[in-house]
């Protein structure tokens, strides 16, 4: 199978990771304004040692925005939001906050989380969180611990709590889940978008795309590349002497053998019925002129069978260098004249034949 790059799951991460963050910008902004202005409040009612607190959480979320202006660190921002709401919550259930409505805050905490996190690591920390509201809770003597609560307000606190957990792990699950088939489903539509279905090469949407990419990178960097054309030689006999799976069959066997033969670089398509292109990245056209006669020569002598019977396989191959050419078109254009010289002089072979001296063998010297 031709290599593909598999890069849709990563941008799409990267995308997610982008939403998040800057909803965490805004989360954070909002979180510094109510923190001031509950802060102010507090500091009316002559709560002064609450509305200091307030005002420390407060530059401690102005601290982690700052902080991930400079570094962009997604994880650290995350983090740190994390940890500080955790113990802006932790403050407030302690001390009950204004009239002990502290706690209540608490229920921003697991759509937050939920969303934030995966859904283990929320679990863990919601479980966490919980268990300090329980010490507290269950030992208004501890130190620090300032407030006490009925337990009325203790039950219906843990039991809508907990209600609330649930609601939000199973839609962050459900959620997850969804995307995830989306994104399977996006996989699968774009393999099959640039993938022949026959062969599982490369087809020539792709290819032309990758010829673009790779003539992008010659001008850009001056590297070289070649092509070449292959067309199986009188195909059609194929399948009019051993049925059209038979054909079909040669088709996939030949596309195996020739990934055999080509280079982990190199991108092998199938052009169009019983045609295929090859992309040789930095490649000269002496390089794929000797690749080229070494396929054609492994097929000539491979053994393609179909439901007992030999048949005959040989190709024909026309090459091409962007060296010898101005443009992508061109250079496609090159190599079909050159495939349909090979054809003319006799097919099993490839073109351009390379000028040797006399001593030398042509590459393109067998079946001729
Ligand atoms: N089995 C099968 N045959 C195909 C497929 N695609 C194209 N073909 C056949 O390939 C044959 C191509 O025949 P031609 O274009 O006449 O060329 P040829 O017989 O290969 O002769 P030369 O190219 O001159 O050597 C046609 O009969 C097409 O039907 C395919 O996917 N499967």
């Amino acid at each position: 199978m031709t290599r593909l790059p598999d890069t849709s799951q990563q941008v799409a991460d990267e995308g997610e990771e982008e939403r998040v963050s800057r909803l965490l910008t805004g989360l954070s902004a909002m979180a510094i304004l109510f923190l001031l202005g509950i802060g102010a409040k507090a500091w009316f009612a002559t709560h002064t040692h609450h509305a200091f607190s307030l005002w420390f959480f407060a530059g401690l979320v102005a601290m982690n925005m700052l902080s991930f202006a400079r570094s962009r660190n997604r994880r650290h921002q995350k983090a740190g939001m994390i940890s500080i709401v955790g113990l802006l919550f932790g403050y407030l259930i302690i001390t009950g906050g204004e009239s002990n409505t502290g706690p209540l805050w608490f229920y921003v905490f697991p759509p937050l989380l939920f969303y934030l996190t995966d859904l283990k690591t929320g679990t863990a920390v919601l479980l966490f969180c919980c268990l300090l509201a329980v010490v507290v809770f269950q030992f208004p003597e501890l130190p620090l611990v300032t407030a006490e609560y009925s337990t009325d307000f203790k039950i219906r606190f843990f039991a809508t709590l907990t209600f609330e957990s649930i609601f939000c792990f199973v839609l962050e699950a459900s959620r997850l889940k969804a995307r995830n088939e989306l994104m399977d489903m996006a996989r699968t539509h774009q393999h099959a978008a640039r993938t022949d279905e026959l062969t599982g090469l490369s087809n020539r949407r792709d290819m032309q795309h990758r010829l673009n990419e790779e003539y992008s990178r010659y001008r850009r960097s001056g590297h070289h590349f070649s092509i070449v054309l292959i067309d199986l030689d009188l195909f059609k006999r194929i399948n009019d002497d051993y049925g059209h799976d038979a054909g079909d069959h040669v088709l996939r066997a030949f596309s195996e053998l020739m990934q055999t033969v080509i280079r982990q670089t190199d991108v092998a398509a199938r052009w169009g019925g019983e045609e295929f292109l090859i992309l040789l990245p930095d490649t000269s056209l002496l390089q794929a002129l000797t690749l080229a006669e070494r396929l054609r020569s492994e097929v000539a002598s491979a053994e393609f069978s179909f439901a007992g019977q030999r048949m005959p396989v040989t190709i024909s191959a026309g090459i091409c260098s962007i060296a010898k050419t101005g443009s992508v078109d061109e250079l496609l254009k090159q190599a079909d004249v050159h495939l349909y010289s090979a054809k003319e002089d006799g097919r099993n072979r490839v073109a351009p034949r390379v000028r040797t001296s006399p001593r030398e063998t042509s590459p393109s010297g067998a079946g001729s």
